[in-house]
């Protein structure tokens, strides 16, 4: 496994371009299984999630040709059910969380579609019901392997059948699964209580040039008609929202001017006005956000009745539960104190044993809710030896060791790869202190 050797306390100063976002990129991938044409796809992050997904669509059979760095065309026009059910999908299927949005595009266009139970960050309890749930209410019947934890949903003779739906829970990659199903049904299905991040709208607009009819794209209410095929497109991804809030996070807590480029400003939601509360100055410059250094350091804003300044996740447009590690290790720094709500996963927020080792002043009140007690860098954090136990975590260590005072070494870094392109050659690259051994 590889680590991170990262000398803090250095002001970084430059230009960062976001790369495109991984988590619209494992639906868009999904989704060229739908049609047996061309589908070109801008802007891939070459980081290790997208590159196993890559993998695996391979593996089915589907035709990959790369163009220019970042650009594929992908086609599904000889894809091998069969591959299914062999013993290597069963390792490789489970290998990241996006596989599973593979099992709505296969039911619709080949009648069935098998996963097993997929992996992504250890952060709680992930459950698949809302997915499942969805399938089987346009027909499709449900079994589960408990030994091997295997999933799997075949069509009925007939076809999938549109149907209204309310979901249990907004999930993400529910809906992109449940929304692949239902554009090749027959007649009307309505998702009601459906997630509608960016990553969605991305997903619906794509499908609609396919050839889809989906309206109530970005509301929580999902029409679609269904239509016998859908042919190919050209789609580009959107600059990962969460990276580009991490460069917020690190420029402060770095006391770094860093000009973040081509943002596309408005698909950032609450994301610019999250990190203001935390007294963080940013500007909009055309669609670039630009950071000042921070070298007064930044104040929380209380609320306007004075009481504590609390942030928590919520499905959007509410604040990304991806988040909320990042801003959570910014708070250390800030000039205040803010209590971290993290509604949605149960073991996210374990993290902070490693930060209180550096010197940061934080309870974990339970293993929702952490309050931090901003050093107003009046304190350093010390350098020091940690792992990055999930992706979020992972970044937010590395943005406390760049702040740090010392060498800091951190371990298992296919956690950050997993989201986080070149990050150490990109970091380098406005003046970072970090090398990969
Ligand atoms: C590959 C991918 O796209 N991963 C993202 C996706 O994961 P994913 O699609 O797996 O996450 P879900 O949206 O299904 O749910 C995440 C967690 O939040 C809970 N939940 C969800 C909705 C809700 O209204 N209430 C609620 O409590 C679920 O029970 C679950 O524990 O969405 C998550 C939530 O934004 C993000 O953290 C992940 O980065
Ligand atoms: C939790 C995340 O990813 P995944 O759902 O792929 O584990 C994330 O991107 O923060």
């Amino acid at each position: 496994m590889g680590i991170f050797k990262i000398e803090g306390g250095i002001p970084l100063k430059g230009e960062i371009t976001p790369q495109g976002a991984k988590n619209e990129a494992l639906q868009i991938l999904c989704a060229v299984l739908l049609t047996g044409d061309k589908v070109k796809i801008n802007n891939i992050p070459d980081i290790i999630d997208i590159n196993k997904l890559i993998t695996l669509l391979g593996n089915l059979g589907v035709k990959i040709q790369r163009n220019e760095p970042g650009s594929i065309t992908f086609q599904a026009d000889e894809v091998n059910v069969g591959y299914l059910e062999t013993e290597a999908f069963k390792k490789e299927g489970g290998a990241l969380r996006g596989s599973i949005m593979i099992v709505g595009p296969l039911l619709a266009r080949f009648g069935k579609g098998y996963i097993p139970k997929p992996g992504g960050d250890k952060i709680g309890r992930r459950r698949l019901d809302t997915h499942f749930e969805g399938f089987i209410n346009l027909g499709a019947k449900f079994r589960y392997n408990r030994e091997d934890h295997f999933y799997g949903v075949e069509s009925p003779a007939e076809g999938l059948q549109g149907t209204d739906m309310l979901l249990d829970e907004a999930s993400v990659t529910g809906t992109a699964n449940i929304v692949m199903a239902a554009v090749l049904a027959k007649g009307q299905t309505t998702v009601y209580n459906a997630a509608c991040e960016p990553y969605l709208q991305q997903l619906c607009k794509m499908l609609n040039s396919m050839g889809a009819k989906i309206t109530g794209v970005g509301s929580n209410l999902l029409t679609i008609e269904g239509v016998e095929s859908l042919g190919g497109c050209e789609h580009t991804i959107l600059p990962d929202m969460i990276e580009i809030g991490s460069w917020i996070g690190l420029a402060a807590m770095t006391k770094s001017e860093i000009t973040i480029k081509n943002v596309s400003w408005e698909n950032l939601g609450l994301i610019p006005n999250t990190f203001r509360k935390l007294g963080i100055t940013i500007e909009k410059r055309g669609d670039d956000i630009y950071i000042p250094a921070h070298t007064d350091g930044y104040e929380v804003k209380t609320d306007i009745d004075g009481s504590i300044l609390t942030i928590a996740d919520a499905p959007w447009p509410g604040f990304t539960p991806d988040l909320l590690s990042i801003v959570l290790v910014v708070a250390t720094q800030a000039k205040g104190d803010v209590l971290i709500h993290q509604k949605m996963f149960e073991s996210r927020l374990f993290f902070v044993d490693k930060l209180i080792d550096m010197g940061a002043k934080i309870m974990l009140c339970d293993p929702h809710r952490a309050v931090v007690m901003g050093h107003n860098f009046e304190s350093q954090l010390k350098a020091t030896t940690m792992s990055s136990p999930d992706i979020r975590a992972g970044i937010s260590l590395l943005i406390a060791a760049l702040s740090a005072k010392g060498t800091s070494t951190i371990q298992n870094i296919e956690q950050i790869d997993r989201g986080y392109e070149r990050i150490d050659e990109r970091l380098r690259a406005i003046g970072a202190k970090i090398v990969r051994a």
